[in-house]
């Protein structure tokens, strides 16, 4: 539904010869129909970018953007605002109109595209509905919270009957009740419209309540694309697995961090972090490792987190044994299809 082939955004802010800005990288994205597919990424990593460049907001410095089969890269004037009336966007501060009603916000685009008044309260009353504000119909933005305005913004978003919704940062300004409940909507409107939604977070929660799959940004390239479950289990790159440590709040204690060494010597022991998911999370995996390998595991940090339908097992632990017996218990952890990371090593007290 949303495909991007090989698009690089460079902004050369006027009057500065020299200070061209590299925002996006031979960004190569495909977004199949009915998907939630999230971009994440550190602040300044090229998400607003990228996402603007899907409805051409901003326009590609080179590269090809295709969005249900036509190609809007080729597109200008007329024929491009007609596709983007296919492309509904949300926004992080909602950008609705103080001076018009509930009703005139999600009436305007309808407005624009010369819809006669009687075709649009038939089309703007369900939407209210849709996203609970029927009663809201006649206040003005400023009488609604937060999360009412970002829902007058899916509203207005949807008017169009558009296929495919672009969410910017859309509940970064919402405490985290509204933002579950906003989600929740977007989940809903997926499901039942069958909207195809694009999203740019820098929250891993954001990513983990709704999303199929999930693309890394960084430096204004995309480092890394994995279906939600397995990035949560493993993700490839440092990055990803310093945004699931963070979330996770799983690091080892600060004190052992400044004892790690990288390399192993004579007398150190290995400190691994583990993920575990499906059937491994229920093996009674300490106990075996003492009983097999002739390891003792001291646990440092553990956690059963639930994501999406899966259930996922982390842990950071300190394996204690002869050298040759924690290189066995290594090699009997990956053998059990755990995922394993040497995170470094601690000289043995003992
Ligand atoms: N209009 C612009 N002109 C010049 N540089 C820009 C412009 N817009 C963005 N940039 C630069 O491009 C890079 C990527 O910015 P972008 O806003 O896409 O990142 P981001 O990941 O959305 O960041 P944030 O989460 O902080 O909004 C940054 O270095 C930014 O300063």
């Amino acid at each position: 539904m949303i495909r991007l082939h090989d698009v690089s955004k460079t902004y050369y802010p006027r009057g500065r010869g020299d200070g061209a800005v590299t925002a996006l990288r031979h960004a190569d994205l495909h977004v199949p129909r009915g998907e939630i597919h999230g971009v994440i990424g550190l602040s300044g990593a090229g998400k607003s970018t990228l996402i603007r460049c899907v409805n051409l907001l901003e326009r590609p410095t080179t590269g090809t953007v295709t969005v249900d089969g036509q190609e809007l890269t080729a597109l200008s004037g007329a024929a491009l605002n007609q596709a983007r009336h296919r492309i509904g966007m949300i926004f992080q501060h909602f950008n609705l109109l103080t001076s018009r009603t509930v009703f005139a916000n999600v009436s305007l685009p309808l407005e624009l595209m010369g819809m006669k008044r009687a075709a649009i309260r038939e089309r703007v009353l369900p939407l209210l509905d849709l996203v609970g504000l029927a009663d809201k119909a006649d206040q003005y933005p400023a009488q609604l919270s937060g999360g009412q305005k970002q829902r007058v913004a899916i509203a207005r978003a949807l008017a169009s009957r558009p296929k495919v919704l672009l969410c910017d940062e859309a509940t970064s300004a919402l405490d985290p009740h509204t933002t579950g409940s906003i989600l929740e909507l977007l989940r809903d409107i997926n499901q039942q419209l069958g909207l195809t939604i694009l999203l740019i977070t820098h929250e891993m929660e954001v990513v983990k309540s709704i999303c199929h799959r999930v693309s890394l940004i960084s430096d204004g390239e995309l480092v890394e694309e994995a279906d939600v479950g397995d990035f949560f289990t493993a993700p490839r790159t440092r990055l990803g697995r310093d945004f699931l440590n963070a979330f996770l709040e799983l690091e080892p204690p600060r004190a052992l961090i400044e004892r790690l060494e990288e390399t192993p010597g004579p007398h150190s022991h290995p400190v691994v972090r583990l993920a575990f998911s499906g059937d491994a999370v229920s093996t009674p995996l300490v106990s075996r490792l003492a009983r097999e390998c002739g390891v003792d595991v001291s646990i440092l940090q553990a956690k059963v987190e639930s994501i999406q339908d899966r259930t996922l097992g982390l842990m950071i632990a300190e394996l204690m044994g002869p050298a040759e017996k924690t290189r066995e218990a290594l090699d009997y952890l990956e053998s059990h299809d755990l995922q394993v990371e040497v995170l470094g090593h601690v000289q043995r007290d003992d």
